[in-house]
């Protein structure tokens, strides 16, 4: 039996469901094993509960070697790793080398983040000396999403460990054999045996971590319907920290601009990166009415024509892998349908050339004339246009979602884009770039039904531990001046 589950420092195999995961081209089996069960799930969250005391105890720069030995054991295994993300997500091989270098950089980002987030601060006050400290909250678990498998939730395992936070791991159950090689250069790092603990499985398991009394918090990545049944079963419990990033229906508003070719690559790197599958990803075209709009709409559809789409590995590269599953896929190719029946036209309509492989032809519709439109994040590349009479009215429509992850705005003019910034909801608000790749040296969330205000990247730091404020002083002493009231003699 394949040993899946990484629990107290040993692997074993898992007891619960059998899991596949599949190159979602090929069809070819990956990884094949079985998750864990409730029993397992409370053995990994006891054998965190024990190695929390001691890893907390150790100093900072104690858990920083780990973390450095951690980054050189990426850096030894960046081929094998890039290879396994391209391989089990469909990302192409140059963007899953991308995603593996994110996951380097986020050790010496997150140091830099908890020095100047969490870290001590001291000064006199009165008599004494105020001293702001932090502590790691205890037992974390950390779930992560499929379109991201290494970067995402190492996003929240890196500066929970720095914290001194032990950590118990739950990855997409689409991504399994990412996870299992994450955990491999962990211990490759020197990890004591329980700081990290890895639970393979699929909503179940991830039912029954959450639900665990013994997790401290539970740290979130991935759709806002999972992040939603979770904060719900976290109501009533303030003394758990709950920190969820979710999805967006990000609107990308482009005005009149003087460089349309320009305009038209950064639209596509919006929306069709990662095959759509980011969650700053442009679902929203907002185009002005009119002729202008018209010309840029052609040029759009002429170049996303001509987009590369071809699995992980192919030569010369695509710029479009696939999306995650057949499953998606087919997902994918369903709202489109029911879109064009609710009144939207195709500018370029998406294509799912072989029906055994989740490769998706990028899609452009137009759905102005479409009623009532759902407010909902279609994962994948198909690009929604809208197109708008005036400004306000870009803006009003930018904003008329429930989401806040994401709004960009394409514009020459400098009093638009304030206008937009001041009045447009976003937990990232860009002006002339992408909307895709957000910088780990920034906070990273959103509002809305996009995150519960517990942004990550940079600001990952302030949920892995909490502040300790003290008033301190060596000697205790009877105070110069009594209050009125008590006397000491
Ligand atoms: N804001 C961000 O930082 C960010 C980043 C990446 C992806 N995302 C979002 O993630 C989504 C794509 O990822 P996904 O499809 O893997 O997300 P998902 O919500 O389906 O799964 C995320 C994790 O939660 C687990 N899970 C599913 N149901 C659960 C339940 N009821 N209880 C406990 N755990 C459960 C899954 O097994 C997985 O580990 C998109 O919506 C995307 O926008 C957000
Ligand atoms: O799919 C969602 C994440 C997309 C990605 N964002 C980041 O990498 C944020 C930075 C970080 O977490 O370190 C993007 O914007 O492309």
């Amino acid at each position: 039996m394949m040993s899946t589950l990484y629990i107290a420092g040993t692997w074993q195999s898992g007891q619960g469901e059998a899991l596949e995961s599949l190159n979602p081209v090929t069809q070819h089996v990956l990884w094949a094993g079985k998750g864990a069960d409730a029993g397992q799930v409370d053995a990994a969250v006891k054998a965190a509960r024990q190695a929390f005391p001691q890893w907390a105890k150790q100093t900072f720069e104690q858990r920083l070697s780990v973390l450095e030995a951690f980054a050189a054991s990426l850096k030894n295994h960046a081929d094998e790793l890039s290879r396994c993300i391209g391989e089990e997500t469909g990302k192409p091989l140059w963007e899953s080398a991308t995603e593996v270098t994110s996951m380097i950089n986020k050790v010496a980002i997150s140091v830099q983040s908890y020095r100047e987030r969490t870290g001590e601060k001291s000064g006199p006050l009165g008599d004494a000396t105020a001293v702001l400290r932090h502590k790691p909250h205890g037992v974390v678990a950390v779930f992560g999403p499929y379109n991201f498998p290494g970067h995402l939730p190492n996003g929240h395992i890196v500066p929970a460990l720095l914290a001194g936070n032990s950590v118990v791991f739950k990855p997409s159950e689409l991504t399994p054999k990412v996870a299992e090689l994450t955990v491999k250069c962990w211990i490759e790092a020197g990890l004591p045996a329980g700081v990290l603990n890895l639970l393979q499985g699929a909503r179940d398991t991830g039912i029954a971590l959450a639900a665990h009394t013994g997790i401290d918090g539970l740290f979130f990545t991935g759709s806002s319907r999972t992040g939603n049944a979770l904060h719900q079963q976290f109501a009533g419990r303030p003394d758990k920290i709950l920190a969820l990033e979710m999805g967006g229906n990000n609107p990308l508003v482009v005005d009149q601009v003087e460089d349309l070719d320009a305009a038209v690559y950064t639209i596509i790197q919006s929306a069709f990166i990662s095959a759509g599958q980011r969650c700053t990803c442009a679902r929203r075209l907002l185009v002005p009415q009119g002729a202008w709009g018209d010309s840029l709409l052609t040029r759009l559809v002429e170049v996303s024509q001509s987009i590369e789409v071809g699995a992980f590995d192919q030569q010369p590269a695509p710029f479009m892998g696939s999306v995650i599953s057949l499953g998606a896929a087919r997902a994918l190719m369903d709202a489109q349908e029911v879109l064009l029946g609710s009144g939207a036209v195709a500018l370029l309509e998406m294509h799912q050339p072989d029906s055994n492989a989740a490769l998706l032809t990028p899609g452009i519709i137009d759905v102005t004339e479409v009623g009532d439109r759902l407010d909902e994040e279609l994962f994948g590349p198909l690009l929604q246009v809208i197109r708008y009479a005036d400004f306000d009215a870009a803006i009003a429509e930018a904003n008329n979602t429930a989401f806040g992850l994401a709004a960009g705005l394409l514009s020459d003019s400098e009093a638009r884009y304030q206008q937009f910034w001041l009045e447009s909801r976003a937990g990232i608000v860009n002006w002339n770039k992408q909307l895709t790749g957000a910088a780990s040296s920034a906070p990273f969330g959103g509002i809305g039904a996009s995150g519960n205000h517990r942004a990550s990247a940079y600001y990952a730091a302030d949920y892995c531990a909490y502040p300790v404020a003290s008033l301190e002083t060596p000697t205790l002493a009877l105070p110069a001046a009594l209050t009125p009231g008590v006397r000491m003699s």
